[in-house]
């Protein structure tokens, strides 16, 4: 518990002043905390970190009493840090919420079984329900085998939408319709930066959101950590001596969003505030109007039927693109599950995967020469 600051009797006398903690200046300093380089003690850096996230849950009203919350749980460092954290202040300020792990088993022997041991621990440390979710289950593949059959360079795009939609789909079955997330400042401001490097104004705008809802979906997400730099996560974590998995992914990070970390942590070590800088100017961003033409579709491919139920609008994007957009409430035509597109993302991915494996069975069940087969190798050179 916190001990109260600047008691003159407890001071420790053989201390220099400048080696006091510059809040309670009472105690040993032994933090130089990361967001803005003070000096303090472990007592004194426990209650700032949680009260700043306590403070972002309640300016943000990101809860209401009798609420089921699922923390999506990784049995990484951000994700232990918040089922930790969240518990506690959920006790300390009567929240009143309940709170139930999620685990996404995505498939990865030798990652994912070795931090979902870590989550199992953590059930049982924090008191929590645990439950979950495995790709296998759902779509029937594994990240392993997703990355045997379609190259490990598209690693990160196949993972980020079956993930997105297994939390929720987990959340679904619990009856649960907010799940929280371990994303903090540095993922935040690295979003940001790499919205504005690629132009990605559609993005950008949305980066800095605290609570998002993807389109057709009926779970909210929200990021507690959205002002926690990922140092004072580190610390936290190894001060509290939390019990979590520091191993990374077995396969290759997103090769832009490595760049745009390298290029904030180059920034952070020159100016440590430019993390909250950075997330504050996307705050801020005031973006011009968007000129799209939105007009209903009368195409002839669509059968007037469909065009009855399915509400649906052509949108012709500035830069002459068009997409099907379809309203909220809708479900996806293969798997049933809720879904702004005719397809969700999730099916289109599928279908690609299907339509590859059956070529690469193709390629090792026939011992072709010839035309057929150089046919089918030029197929796979993209250019
Ligand atoms: N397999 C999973 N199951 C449940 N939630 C997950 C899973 N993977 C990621 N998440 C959630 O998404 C957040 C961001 O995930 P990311 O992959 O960026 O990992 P990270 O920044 O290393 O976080 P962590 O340290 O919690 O693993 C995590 O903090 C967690 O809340």
């Amino acid at each position: 518990m916190y001990q109260p600051p600047s008691d003159p009797v407890n001071k420790a006398k053989h201390l220099k002043t400048s080696q006091l903690c510059e809040l309670c200046h009472s105690r040993k300093a032994v933090i130089k905390r990361p967001k803005n380089l003070m000096k303090i003690c472990k007592e004194c850096f426990y209650y700032v970190f949680e009260t700043e996230i306590h403070n972002t849950i309640v300016s943000n009203n990101l809860f209401y009493k009798g609420e089921r919350v699922a923390v999506g749980a990784s049995g990484g460092k951000d994700s232990t840090v918040l089922a930790y954290v969240l518990k506690l202040l959920n006790e300390r300020h009567q929240y009143g919420i309940e709170i139930v792990l999620l685990s996404i088993d995505e498939g990865i022997v030798g990652y994912r079984d070795d931090s979902l041991a870590t989550v199992k621990r953590n059930q049982k440390q924090y008191e929590l329900p645990l439950e979950i979710v495995s790709y296998r289950d759902l779509y029937n593949w594994t990240m392993d085998e997703i990355v045997a059959c379609a190259g490990v360079r598209n690693s990160c795009t196949y993972c980020g939408v079956f993930r997105r939609q297994a939390l929720d789909r987990g959340a679904n079955k619990l009856n649960i319709a907010h799940v929280v997330t371990g994303h903090n400042a540095d993922d935040m401001a690295e979003t940001v930066l790499m919205n504005i490097l690629r132009g990605d104004v559609a993005r950008l705008e949305k980066s800095t959101a605290i609570m998002t809802i993807s389109a057709g979906s009926p779970v909210k997400r929200s990021k507690p950590f959205k002002y926690s730099y990922q140092k004072e996560i580190v610390l936290y974590a190894h001060y509290k001596k939390l019990d979590y998995f520091s191993t990374e992914c077995t396969y290759a990070p997103e090769a832009f969003r490595g760049t745009a970390r390298e290029l904030m942590k180059n920034l952070e070590a020159i100016r440590p505030s430019c993390i909250i800088d950075i997330i504050h100017s996307g705050e801020n961003l005031v973006l011009k109007p968007k000129k799209q033409k939105k007009q209903t579709v009368k195409s002839k491919n669509v059968k007037k039927t469909e065009l009855n139920t399915q509400e649906q609008e052509l949108e012709v994007r500035t830069d002459g693109t068009v997409s099907l957009n379809f309203k909220d409430g809708n479900r996806c035509e293969r798997c049933g599950y809720l879904s702004s597109n005719k397809i969700c993302k999730a099916c289109t991915l599928l279908e690609g995967l299907a339509a590859n494996r059956a070529k690469v069975q193709l390629d090792l069940d026939t011992s072709t020469d010839g035309a057929a087969k150089v046919v089918r190798d030029l197929e796979k050179l993209s250019f």
